[in-house]
């Protein structure tokens, strides 16, 4: 560990940032972070071994042969090696695990509540230095990075709460000579794939929930942040018993391989998983063959609707919160906004400025409003979408390209008359893009709201009857009215259509990591 804090601060350069480099013992590759995320890394004691941050399984921490690199996307820096986890140390993780199973499955809540609890205090207590690792990987502003560390940190206070309130039910009087009732126990070892839009919360919104109903957990973090993920296990440490909390990172050649051996086997009784549609779907079939329990929360495309009866500062405030919060790299971003004809110029005008004045930079300097997108497949996805947008006859009303220089940043962009046919309409972007269509009728914008495979997160703006009365028409597990920032630990997250299967958080995200067992009590003499 401390050789490698100090390694880290052999070489310097004075700009952008002070840059602390340091040669990979494993790889032989130089490694560049900037001197907050190299003390960030230090503070969290996600150091490397043997050059390369390691994994942790059984309690353990342990190095791989293979390893793979984590960037900066707005530097384009590597910023560490990571042990590169394939199937067998899955295997191993799984077996890990398992051996932890029974006796945490028996732990009384209240234990697995205070370790809960625990683990949340240590978490905002390392609030500062767990921000800029996310920062650094992911690319989001600090502020945002900041912010997500209390978003993530309060599913663990509220699974730390939902642990000792698990409770069966009694039927006491449905039977002359029995009694039937039911317990809730937990379903087995649990599987995450996590993505990095979110390298904090996505983890804990999982994780939390299936240590307090009792079940260990194998964690499969993005490959963009696993440094992320590497900081909140290494947190855990001495909180949880070994097995409970394992982590392990592969490169994207290692996702497929790793989510078989989670998906085939026979001992990972629940898998969740946070990502693409298109990945969520292989995964759904692949674990057909061990019939195990899923839960699927995939993409959106966000519809916003503004009605005529809208108040024009709420609508825009709520536009910016969701289009622009970390670029647009959310799944439940307004992508499609569909904004009554006598409102629309005005609306345009107004959202317009504001997404312009959003400062692109490196999330950690201070000012900056929007970071990198993830990398530079997602700059080049963005910028085919508005030429597609265009060519159809959409309006560029701001931004629009990709700026000179390095890092995979994209302007934040309003495109306007977009064609319902087009991409830029159909499809979610995940970029800081907001494609603007008019409507007549509340009907008409309802219909065309409702189309299409998505149904993760939607948004109506308009005097409070009014959008209330659009908002249950709405085919969306999420529904913000007046507002653009939904999220909460306290209430359901998720999907309908092909936006997934189950919900997160609230009281029922417990219930994705507990199986009913019925009890019928015979022979009673009544
Ligand atoms: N509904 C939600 O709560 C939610 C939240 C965040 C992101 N998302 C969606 O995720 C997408 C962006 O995230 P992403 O690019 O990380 O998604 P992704 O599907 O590419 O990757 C997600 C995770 O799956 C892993 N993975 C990829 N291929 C795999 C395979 N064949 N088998 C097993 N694991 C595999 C990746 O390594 C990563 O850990 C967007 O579509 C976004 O809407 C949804
Ligand atoms: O990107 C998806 C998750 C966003 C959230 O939980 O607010």
């Amino acid at each position: 560990m401390v050789v490698f804090a100090q390694a880290l601060l052999i070489a310097r350069s004075a700009v952008p940032r002070a840059k602390h480099t340091l040669r990979a013992a494993s790889s032989g590759r130089q490694l560049c972070a900037d001197a907050a995320t190299a003390e960030s890394l230090a503070v969290l004691g996600v150091l490397p071994m043997n050059g390369a941050a390691p994994y942790v399984a059984g309690g353990r921490w342990r190095s791989t042969p293979n390893t793979f690199a984590v960037t900066d996307p707005a530097t384009d820096d590597v910023l560490a090696q990571v042990a590169d986890c394939g199937p067998q140390e899955a295997e191993a993780a799984i077996q890990d695990a398992q051996n932890a199973f029974e006796s945490w499955a028996r732990t009384p809540a209240r234990t697995r509540s205070d370790a809960l609890r625990a683990w949340h205090d240590a978490i905002l207590a390392h609030a500062e230095p767990l921000a800029t690792v996310a920062t650094a990987e992911c690319g989001k502003p600090l502020a945002e990075a900041r912010a997500e560390v209390a978003y993530a940190a309060s599913f663990v206070e509220w699974f730390a709460e939902e642990a000792p309130r698990v409770a069966g039910e009694v039927k006491s009087n449905v039977a002359q000579d029995r009694r039937l009732l039911t317990v809730r126990q937990p379903v087995g070892v649990a599987a995450a794939i996590t993505p990095w839009n979110f390298p904090l919360a996505m983890i804990t919104r999982k994780v939390a929930p299936a240590i307090a109903a009792g079940c260990p957990v194998v964690v499969k973090p993005s490959e963009y942040t696993p440094l992320t993920a590497l900081a909140l296990a290494r947190l855990a440490d001495g909180l949880l018993p070994p097995g409970v909390l394992n982590v392990i990172p592969a490169s994207r050649q290692n996702a497929q391989p790793v989510g078989e051996v989670l998906c085939d086997s026979d001992v990972v009784r629940a898998l969740s998983f946070t990502g693409s549609t298109a990945v969520g779907k292989w995964l759904y079939s692949r674990c057909a063959s061990t019939v195990k329990k899923l839960g699927l929360e995939l993409g959106g495309n966000a519809p916003m609707i503004v009605l005529k009866s809208a108040d024009l500062d709420t609508a825009v405030r709520a536009a910016m919160a969701s289009k622009y919060r970390y670029g647009g790299q959310t799944c439940v971003c307004a992508d499609r906004f569909l904004v009554h004809e006598a409102v629309v110029d005005a609306f345009v005008e107004r959202l317009a400025a504001e997404a312009s004045a959003l400062k692109l930079g490196h999330g950690l300097d201070a000012g900056t409003g929007i970071g990198p997108l993830i990398d530079e497949a997602a700059t080049f996805k963005c910028q085919e979408r508005v030429k597609g947008a265009v060519r159809a006859g959409g309006r560029v009303v701001c931004g629009g390209n990709k700026p000179p220089g390095p890092g995979s940043f994209f302007e934040p962009t309003v495109v306007r008359d977009v064609a319902i046919d087009s991409e830029l309409w159909q499809l979610e972007t995940f970029g800081p893009v907001a494609g603007v269509a008019a409507f007549s009728d509340d009907a008409e914008a309802v219909r065309l709201a409702n189309e299409g495979p998505a149904g993760l997160a939607a948004y109506v703006c308009g005097e409070l009857g009014h959008a209330w009365a659009v908002a249950e028409r709405l085919d969306f597990g999420i529904v913000g009215v007046n507002e653009g920032a939904v999220s909460h630990a306290a209430m359901p997250f998720g999907g309908t259509k092909e936006s997934g299967l189950g919900r997160e958080g609230g009281n029922h995200g417990i219930d994705e990591y507990l199986e009913d067992k019925y009890l019928c009590l015979g022979g009673l003499d009544m």
